[in-house]
């Protein structure tokens, strides 16, 4: 078979039958990753999809970069050669493509982000397009842009990652270089070598003096610990007669944290001959077995050994996510099994039901009571929540108000004298004002019935609140059961108002009943008049007396506390002498003519006390004393009563009474069948969240096989570990026995640590997912 007929299987090692290929970068990783995408495909959008690490290589001009990496995917299809130039950063976006069991043929093409839909299967044709594409940005000239050219490369045998060329740096400007050219090419490629979750890869050829390379100057600039990045140095074929790479290979000169890895390319001659990369590599591995120096330095020496280098890398990586990735799932899975309680299993028989409602209506009770005593699971810090609501609406609100009450604020001083006098009625007014005290307690009493029961109305609508946030997770599927229950618990809860209505009735009506004026805390009479008169002193020292003089409210007679006959009569007697004579005279002849009649004026239809004495501002001020010490005393009884008898009534009856009531109304076989009725979506989710469970299951097991496959398998690798180079054994891979839960504790400072906001970026980018 001819170098040209093969086919890249013969180069990738996808055919069995062909003898073990050399490793390219991500080979020994494509199964452990496509197991982990086998996990992950089922729950694509649920979880973050695994990505890798990028590779970037890095160097002067012409130092081999392209072949490098060519050789790395063990592809031909970038541009190479002394006259051809990388001039654009390319991306080489690969992509784990699964074989389709029946295919034979072509299963890799080559797809550009500017030519989208267009699959180049001829990779040489896509090593045109990029010269073409090249050309069309920056001209013919030597011209050089950091507008990426984007290539994705599908194929069963690569790793999801992504790869970058570089332009080389280049210090003389030609062509059409501008003269900055070097400051351009240098941040061009510090953009992208400074991303944490970059591999660099500083290429320096041997022909060259390393110990000035650039590639490596630059590389330590972007990556100061050098934990991201291997030394390459190419071109070990065409050094000086008598000169050799040994102490550079071997950290001597240049140390670096991941070591070094010397290569031989094809070179231009190889290059115009068509010389296949499995011919290069042939003539790679001859070479250095042959070479005098390097044969010892086989670990250090070869493309295929820089393949195994960032396979280790790539390895050392998935074993860091997968602990992540592990937990993700769990909690996924924690999720679906929720899920799953919520739509628990399809129900056969009527025990089965009967069960189950049993189930649902004592779970439904005890959520209820729990919230009532705040011992439910989901309590809140945010705010108040259950029965710490009824406590703040008896405390806070209802107790709170009726302190603010202030039982004369709508009495005022002639309100008090008119209910006095009418209390004394004929008699002259008693020194204790008792009877109009009691008229006017009684009245400030009934103000208490109102608060009352708008107490009882908030605490319902608490009671309702909880009753819709009981929500237990079985009732999810069961609407009809869950329309029931609320009205069954809507019905009890009104019914259970009514007693308690009822009992905040009673009490307000037993203290307007008796005023007990023996209770001890109550001020009494004799006592009360005695405080009203100091009080009326002491306020006498301060204002001048003025009710006496007020003015007579107007409509009233003549001021005189004798209103009644006397001062009808008063009124006509006051009427002046002359008039007095005159009527006298017309009296006299009157009566001489006929007997006459004495015409009183009828009394106005309201009459009010006229004027207000002394006494009477003693007897207002003891009245109010009184009714505010006996408003009190029954204040205190309604405060502590009204919140008694809302909870025995209506909150301890739910408590106690309502998961009998429940069994009463619902517990009915016939009523099973509507009851348990479910929507057809919650049928369709049961289905699908078993689906999930079982996927999930299953990943969970492939995540814990694929665990063990990178444990032993990284136990026998070596980074940079042989002692040979002066770098100490790394301690993950030579010990078996790890645990992946210890990984980031013992990661080692030899192995690339993708830290910070680069952690995040394990996982698959938004642009790598969405394809070019
Ligand atoms: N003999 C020999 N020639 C090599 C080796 N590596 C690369 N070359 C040759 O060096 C030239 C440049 O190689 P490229 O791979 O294009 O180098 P590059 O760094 O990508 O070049 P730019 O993109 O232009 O910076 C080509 O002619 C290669 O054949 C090597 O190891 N040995």
């Amino acid at each position: 078979m001819g170098e040209e007929a093969r086919t890249a299987d013969d180069f990738l090692g996808a055919n069995p039958r062909t003898p073990a290929p050399p490793p390219t970068i991500g080979s020994s990783v494509i199964p452990i990753v496509n197991k982990l995408q086998d996990i992950l495909t089922p729950v694509r959008g649920q979880l973050a999809q695994i990505s890798l690490p990028q590779v970037a290589v890095v160097g002067s001009q012409s130092s081999g970069k392209s072949s490098v990496l060519e050789a790395l995917v063990g592809r031909d299809f970038l541009p190479r050669g002394c006259d051809i130039c990388t001039r654009r950063p390319l991306v080489l976006m690969l992509e784990n493509l699964p074989r389709r069991p029946d295919e034979d043929g072509v299963a890799e093409w080559g797809e550009f982000r500017h030519l989208p839909g267009k699959r180049f299967y001829d990779f040489s044709k896509i090593r045109q397009e990029i010269q073409a594409e090249t050309d069309r940005e920056v001209g013919y000239n030597k011209g050089v842009s950091d507008k990426e050219i984007r290539l994705k490369i599908s194929s069963p045998n690569v790793l999801n990652m992504v790869l970058v060329d570089l332009p080389g740096i280049t210090k003389v400007p030609v062509g059409d270089q501008p003269s900055d050219i070097e400051a351009r090419i240098r941040k061009m490629i510090m953009a992208h070598i400074r991303q944490e979750n970059c591999i660099i890869l500083a290429v320096s050829p041997a022909n060259s003096d390393l110990a000035t390379s650039d590639a490596l100057q630059m590389a330590r600039e972007a990556d100061p610990t050098g934990s991201r990045t291997i030394g390459v140095i190419t071109k070990l074929d065409i050094m000086d007669r008598g000169t050799d790479a040994r102490k550079f290979l071997l950290g001597n000169v240049i140390p670096l944290r991941l070591g070094y890895v010397g290569v031989v390319n094809r070179s231009q001659e190889d290059i115009n001959k068509n010389r296949s990369i499995a011919n290069a590599l042939t003539y790679e591995e001859r070479f250095f077995r042959d070479h005098p120096v390097y044969r010892g330095l086989l670990d250090h020496c070869g493309i295929p050994q820089l393949a195994r280098k960032l396979n280790q890398i790539l390895e050392h990586h998935i074993r860091t996510v997968l602990p992540d990735l592990k937990a993700e799932l769990n909690s996924f899975m924690v999720g679906v099994i929720k899920d799953l309680r919520t739509f628990g299993e399809a129900m056969e028989s009527r025990g089965e039901q009967g069960v189950i409602l049993l189930n649902i209506l004592t779970r439904y009770c005890e959520a209820f009571s729990a919230m009532v005593d705040g011992k439910s699971q989901e309590l809140s810090t945010k705010e108040l929540s259950g029965g710490a609501r009824i406590q703040y609406i008896f405390q806070s609100i209802f107790v709170k108000s009726l302190e603010e009450v202030d039982p004369c604020d709508d009495l005022n001083d002639d309100d008090i004298r008119t209910a006095i006098q009418n209390a004394t009625g004929l008699r002259n007014s008693l020194f204790v004002p008792e009877v109009p005290f009691e008229a006017l307690v009684r009245r400030q009493i009934a103000r208490l019935l109102d608060p009352g029961h708008q107490c009882v109305q908030f605490v319902y609508d608490e009671l309702m609140k909880m009753s819709r946030a009981c929500e237990t997770t079985e009732l999810q599927r069961f609407p009809l059961l869950r329309r029931r229950m609320d009205e069954v618990m809507g019905k009890f809860l009104r019914d259970g108002v009514i007693p308690a209505e009822r009992m905040i009735e009673n009490l307000i009506e037993m203290e307007m009943d008796y005023i007990n004026s023996a209770n001890p805390n109550f001020l009494g009479g004799t006592k009360a008049v005695e405080l009203a008169k100091q009080e009326f002193k002491s306020s006498q020292g301060s204002h001048p007396p003025s009710n006496n003089e007020r003015p007579v409210p107007s409509g009233g007679y003549n001021a005189t506390k004798n209103w009644g006959i006397k001062s009808i009569f008063g009124s006509r007697v006051s009427s002046g002498e002359s008039q007095a004579s005159r009527s006298l005279s017309e009296t006299v002849s009157f009566m001489e003519q006929k007997p006459s009649t004495i015409q009183l004026s009828e009394p106005p239809s309201t009459l009010r006390p006229l004027e207000v004495t002394e006494h009477d501002e003693v007897i207002i001020i003891a009245t109010k004393l009184l009714l505010r010490s006996y408003y009190d005393i029954v204040r205190k009884n309604i405060q502590d009563l009204v919140p008694k008898a809302i909870m025995h009534f209506l909150v301890n009856h739910t408590k106690r009474n309502l998961h009998s009531a429940f069994i009463k109304k619902l517990y009915r076989e016939n009523l099973f069948e509507e009851l348990f009725q479910e929507p057809d979506e919650v049928v369709v989710k049961r289905k699908q969240t078993h689906q999930l469970y079982d996927v999930l299951q299953n990943a969970i097991q492939i995540l814990e096989e694929v665990e063990s496959d990178v444990l032993p398998q990284s136990s026998n690798l070596r980074l940079g570990a042989d002692t040979t180079n002066g770098l100490p054994k790394t301690p993950e891979f030579s010990s078996s026995s790890l645990r992946l839960t210890n990984y980031s504790a013992s990661r080692s400072s030899y192995l690339p640590s993708f830290t910070g906001s680069s952690s995040r970026r394990l996982f698959h980018s938004e642009e790598h997912s969405n394809g070019l």
